[in-house]
């Protein structure tokens, strides 16, 4: 039995961020970039207007005051998307939306707001600066300029960044797949009728899923049942298949429980069996040709927990984030919880704040409630030979 921090060690030692691939920026979302994004071009690529007004030179403003007001006249209206026809000449001003770009000649915006219209003519109450009300050219990224750095996740700003670059494919680090099956004669597909002392596999979705939400892809294997020759098989089968092979059930200590010993016949070195913390303590760990072999617990809360505890991060260091571990910060338990115990524990809560954060533990009856896993958002560490911990004690949190 190791503790959680050294499991992880020992199995992130075992990983690196995946090959680069060229991805549909689109396709690419919630990766990670695994090359700096120099930009080709300029962003905004012109001189544009910030505003809906008109668009004259500074200097024919000068000594423009609300007594002595200033007249221009407007020769045309510029329109986003469209050059000015001509240049502004002194005296002079054109019309201009937000957007558009700034037509030769003029240096500076007035909005709408601040002038009055006479016919063809604008008033002007006021100087105006050289630059007044405008976006200049590469104001947002110069050409050239760093416009993304490797290693940052692409979430929506830093895809609209590449678009407006005008990025159709980008580099990233590839999805990590992640085989898994489940192994258990009590187990039954989605789609057949409930037979008697039978269960659906509800696992196999939970983990697809965490796979999904992770960041990588989810290759589904059938059920290896109790037979510890088809568990072996299945790991070799995954391999071929997946960067890693995660099952659940069979690892705890009954005649059936036959993952420990797959995994040792299917050639695997074995790198751990148990994790000194609740829920899924007897998760087992092996090696094969570089490759992880992971067996979580059946216990559909413990596969869930030690999925967010170990799988996750080791998912995310594969798809080149940095960011690999939960944020931990510190709360105020509201609910005395059941009982004290000897082992570190690791128990679902909903969060919120109230002055600080605050934890309210979900589905302490028992280890395997699914449906207040749902709830939560957060995991209580509860450090190990701890004894009663009771409302208002301070705790740590894992935020979800
Ligand atoms: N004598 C002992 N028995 C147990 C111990 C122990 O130390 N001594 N540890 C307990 C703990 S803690 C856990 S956790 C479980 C781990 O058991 P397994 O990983 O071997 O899980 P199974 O026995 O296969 O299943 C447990 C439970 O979960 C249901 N299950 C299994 N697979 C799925 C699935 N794919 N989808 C939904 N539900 C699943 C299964 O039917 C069982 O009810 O061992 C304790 N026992
Ligand atoms: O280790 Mo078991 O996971 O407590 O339910």
């Amino acid at each position: 039995m190791v503790p959680l921090e050294e499991a992880r060690q020992i199995l992130m030692k075992t990983v690196k961020p995946l090959e680069v691939v060229e991805m549909d920026l689109l396709k690419a979302v919630g990766l990670v970039l695994a090359k700096d994004i120099i930009a080709p071009r300029p962003f905004p690529p012109f001189d544009r207007s910030p505003l809906d007004g008109f668009a004259f030179r500074s200097v024919d403003t000068t000594r423009a005051s609300a007594e002595n007001p200033v007249k221009l006249y407007i020769t045309e209206t510029i329109y986003a998307g469209h050059a000015a026809k001509g240049r502004v000449e002194p005296g002079t001003a054109a019309g201009i939306a937000t957007g558009a770009p700034i037509p030769p000649g003029a240096d500076c915006v007035a909005r709408f707001e601040d002038t009055r219209q006479e016919g063809q003519y604008v008033i002007i109450y006021k100087p105006f600066r050289q630059d007044e009300n405008i976006i200049q050219a590469g104001e947002e990224i110069a050409g050239g300029e760093l416009a993304l750095p490797a290693g940052q996740e692409l979430n929506p700003p830093a895809v609209a960044t590449l678009a407006a670059l005008g990025y159709t494919k980008v580099p990233v680090y590839r999805r990590p797949r992640v085989s898994i099956f489940s192994t258990g004669d009590e187990l039954l597909p989605l789609g057949r009728p409930l037979l008697p002392g039978k269960i659906y596999n509800s696992n196999l979705y939970a983990i697809a899923a965490q796979v999904a939400e992770a960041g990588g892809e989810a290759v589904l294997q059938e059920n290896a049942g109790d037979d510890e020759e088809l568990v072996g098989k299945q790991f070799i089968k995954g391999l071929d298949m997946a960067d890693l092979v995660i099952s659940t059930g069979g690892v705890s200590v009954g005649k059936r429980d036959v993952v420990k010993k797959a995994m040792e016949s299917a050639g695997a070195e074995l790198l751990f069996w148990k994790v000194a913390c609740k829920p899924g303590k007897p998760v087992t760990c092996g090696l094969r040709e570089s490759r992880l072999l992971i067996g979580l617990s059946g216990n559909p809360a413990a596969a869930t927990v030690m999925f967010t505890l170990l799988v996750r991060p080791l998912l995310r260091l594969m798809s080149g984030q940095r960011e690999l571990y939960l944020p931990r910060v510190q709360a105020r338990l509201a609910e005395d919880l059941p009982k004290g115990g000897k082992m570190r524990s690791f128990i679902r809560a909903v969060v919120r704040w109230q002055d600080g954060y605050v934890a309210w533990p979900v589905g302490k009856k028992g280890r395997g409630m699914l449906k207040s896993l749902a709830e939560g958002n957060a995991l209580i560490d509860i450090p190990e030979k701890h004894g009663f911990v009771k409302t208002g004690d301070s705790i740590e949190v894992l935020l979800l």
